[in-house]
């Protein structure tokens, strides 16, 4: 959709100019591919969800962050094939910096967390909610930017720190009324990888290549997950030992399988009794075939998803306690999760769970004559001051089209300002539930 007649210049650095008298088609008013505008409805039902983000956070005592969406895109390199970092919005700017939009938080996170150095006393509780990108061919039509709940705690290397985290994910579902029926969380160890690996002489450096191949099992055909291994010089012998592995669903085989010396088992075995001592044990399941596709978990992974498995992973998250030092700072434990806003929205429907939300106005105020917006202006804000919802109407309009109005916002009132009663010190007063009139004073309105 070009320019209708006109001149169209365009000069280096202002971009499109067009003169004033040119007549233009309508500019193409939908947002860029794979990203979304929120209008009023839809955004309350984020602004309902992220109350709930932050009202759990909150509770845990952890204090919200936040960081710039654009990054330097060194953050995000990495060498493991992820597809988040083979998605990555990356771009050269007018400097020449070669800058990303983020694709997750926690980098950001670990930046920060270096950044501030010694000045923080460990343990750290922190959560964010930020809008996170990805850049894939629209061929396959998937959005290119969603929002994510984070939560992490940094310095505490023991399952304590998992097992809060995973209090808080179950705490949030549970005020949506989401029950332990309706989503089950898949706890694993990447110490459960790590050990297989080690009986294989698998060198340390192919382990996080190794994790985000193993984490495509159920999306890939087995020869394809074969034949990305085996790229690795991961032997066929290895990959049986690994997909025999992802295949336990007891702790009990875990440990026939790893011995009763296994690091993995041990931890699994404690998060498990917190688990029991938060009284979320019944959300759990081990299952080892959770690895999640993020090079730099160590230890602890874990995913929540629909029991009904009519829907994609709903959050997840782990143990990452190299990320820190991976980008030059000292070895510091780490664990978090995300939470992103899209396909628990699928789920509440699934469910029936989804809120009503409506635009809740307390009351309308009409001044009925121009003399009287002054007045009107008054009411309104003494009726704010007292904290009540006002919707003062701007331009003079009909009585008919003040009741539409009230209708179309669902107002508890209509407060009219006549010349007669406001003379005598008084407003006349809709009570657009009951519909009863009345002429009342200001004070009144307050009671
Ligand atoms: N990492 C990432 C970013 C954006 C979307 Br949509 N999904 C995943």
């Amino acid at each position: 959709r070009g320019m209708v007649g006109g001149r169209v210049t365009t000069t280096a650095n202002e971009g499109i100019q067009t003169d004033s008298t040119t007549l233009t088609s309508l500019i193409s008013v939908d947002p860029p591919r794979g990203t979304r505008d929120f209008p009023p409805e839809d955004m309350r039902l984020r602004s309902w969800l992220f109350q709930h983000f932050r009202e759990v956070s909150r509770l845990f005592a952890f204090e919200e962050i936040d960081f710039p969406v654009l990054e330097s895109e060194e953050l995000f390199v990495r060498k493991a094939g992820e597809e988040i970092t083979q998605q990555l919005y990356n771009f050269e700017d007018k400097g020449g910096r070669r800058v990303a939009l983020r694709p997750e938080l926690t980098p950001s996170l670990a930046r920060l967390v270096l950044q501030k150095g010694k000045s923080l006393s460990l343990p750290l509780k922190w959560f964010a909610i930020g809008q996170c990108w990805r850049y894939e061919r629209m061929t396959r039509g998937r959005r290119r930017e969603h929002y994510q709940w984070n939560m992490d705690i940094i310095g505490i290397s023991g399952v304590e720190a998992e097992a809060e985290l995973l209090s808080a994910i179950v705490t949030f579902f549970t005020r949506l009324g989401i029950t332990a029926s309706d989503v089950g969380i898949k706890i694993s160890n990447r110490k459960v990888l790590q050990a297989v690996l080690a009986r294989y002489s698998i060198p340390d450096e192919s382990f996080a290549a190794v994790c985000v191949i193993v984490d495509k099992i159920e999306k890939l055909p087995r020869s394809e997950i074969e034949n990305e291994l085996a790229a690795l010089q991961v032997p066929s012998d290895a990959i049986d030992g690994i997909l025999q592995a992802l295949t336990l669903k007891s702790l009990d085989d875990l440990e026939d399988l790893l011995g009763a010396e296994s690091g993995a088992v041990a931890e699994l075995k404690q998060l498990f009794a917190l688990a029991d001592g938060y009284g979320f044990s019944d959300w759990l399941n081990f299952d080892a075939s959770v690895v999640r596709g993020l090079a730099y978990y160590t230890g602890t992974v874990f995913e929540a998803f629909d029991r009904e498995r009519k829907l994609r992973a709903i959050c997840g998250g782990g143990r990452y306690d190299q990320l820190l030092s991976t980008y030059g700072g000292a070895d510091t434990p780490a664990c978090g999760f995300g939470f992103g806003d899209a396909v628990i929205i699928e789920l509440l429907k699934e469910r029936k769970l989804m809120p009503e939300l409506g635009h809740v106005v307390d009351d309308v105020v009409l001044a009925l004559e121009d003399h009287l917006k002054a007045p009107a202006a008054m009411v309104a804000a003494h009726l704010r001051n007292a904290g009540r919802v006002v919707d003062l109407v701007l331009e003079t309009k009909r009585l008919k089209w003040v009741f539409k109005h009230t209708e179309r916002l669902h107002a508890k009132r209509l407060v009219l300002l006549g010349a007669t009663e406001w003379n005598r010190g008084t407003l006349r007063v809709k009570d657009l539930i009951t519909r009863e009139e009345s002429d009342v004073t200001l004070d009144d309105l307050l009671t």
